[in-house]
């Protein structure tokens, strides 16, 4: 295999950057969630984009930000762990939104990656904007920072993604493939269903109730003798009770439209069909507690 490529590439980037949707967009099929909620992505979820001439790994990381709280210091170690591991950095800024102190301050941290690890700085969502506000957004871009690249892409409508994948596949070092043909993920199943649940339960909640919700799978088992069945407990966690009751919704209505939701795709990622059974529980102020935190998976 001489002149293939193997390696790591992570996204990072503002909350709401697109980092998750240009993810899914390179890998073809969804593997990270995406919503308009800033901090969605809460786990390290990998893609693999399978390529003739190399494979490239994915690795969707949460939105740096200032942290407010224990869950937020977490997320902003995760993410400065995650970057000294990759091969190539992609610096994301949306087009359609001005450069910004959150957008230099994740750049003052990137610099000092920057020696060792190429960053290729890629404006994202330019199918919202005009090709003059493009240009205009990569030379506001090309001034916060030294990139490898610079490169301006939709996930939407696909414009230079495979572009995208190209550049990054060339700053990866020579190598076998590290993943068998086929594979697009390697998260653990359980987890990508408590992502999809946890994507269905954010749907139409506002303010900060968003980030007051976990999800874990306590279970996911084939019913017994049956093999086109899989049966799975898990729970949603909120912080308080006035949030139980929103995700419950009147006569527990809108709890029974998540399940229905997240079933649905859940039943396509893992190809049978699924019993799904959700419970709300509350975990008292959980984003602070650093024994609650470990519990739920951080
Ligand atoms: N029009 C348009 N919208 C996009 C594009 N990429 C992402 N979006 C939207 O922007 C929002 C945020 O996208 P995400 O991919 O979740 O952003 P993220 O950077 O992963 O966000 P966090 O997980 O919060 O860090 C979603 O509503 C997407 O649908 C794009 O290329 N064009």
């Amino acid at each position: 295999m001489d002149g293939y490529r193997s390696g790591f590439a992570c996204f990072v980037g503002r909350p709401n950057a697109g980092k998750s949707t240009l993810t899914n967009a390179l890998v073809g099929t969804k593997v990270a969630i995406t919503s308009n909620k800033p901090q969605t992505t809460r786990h390290t979820i990998r893609g693999i984009v399978h390529r003739p001439d190399g494979q490239l790994v994915l690795v969707d990381t949460p939105g740096l930000h200032r942290p407010r709280t224990l869950l937020g210091q977490r997320l902003n170690d995760l993410v400065r762990e995650t970057w000294s591991e990759v091969d190539v950095v992609g610096f994301c800024v949306p087009a359609d939104q001005k450069v910004g102190p959150g957008d230099k301050f994740i750049a003052a941290e990137l610099e000092k990656v920057a020696k060792r690890t190429p960053v290729v700085g890629i404006v994202t969502k330019t199918d919202l904007v005009s090709q003059q506000q493009v240009m205009e957004q990569l030379l506001a871009l090309q001034k916060v920072m030294e990139f490898a690249e610079i490169i301006p892409v939709s996930a939407v409508d696909g414009f230079q993604v495979d572009k995208l994948g190209d550049l990054l596949l060339q700053k990866l070092p020579e190598g076998p493939p590290l993943y068998p043909d086929g594979d697009l993920t390697d998260e653990p199943e359980q987890t990508l269903v408590a992502e999809l649940i946890r994507e269905a339960a954010l749907e139409g909640v506002r303010d900060e109730l968003p980030h007051s919700i976990a999800v874990v799978v306590e279970e996911m088992l084939p019913r017994e003798g049956r093999d086109d069945l899989i049966d799975i407990h898990a729970f949603v966690f909120v912080e308080r009770p006035s949030q139980k009751a929103i995700i419950l919704g009147h006569r527990g209505e809108r709890l029974k439209q998540v399940g229905m939701t997240a079933r649905k795709q859940i039943e396509a990622l893992l190809g049978t069909r699924v019993y799904l059974d959700l419970h709300i529980k509350i975990a008292k102020d959980w984003q602070r507690d650093p024994k609650q935190l470990r519990r739920l998976g951080f």
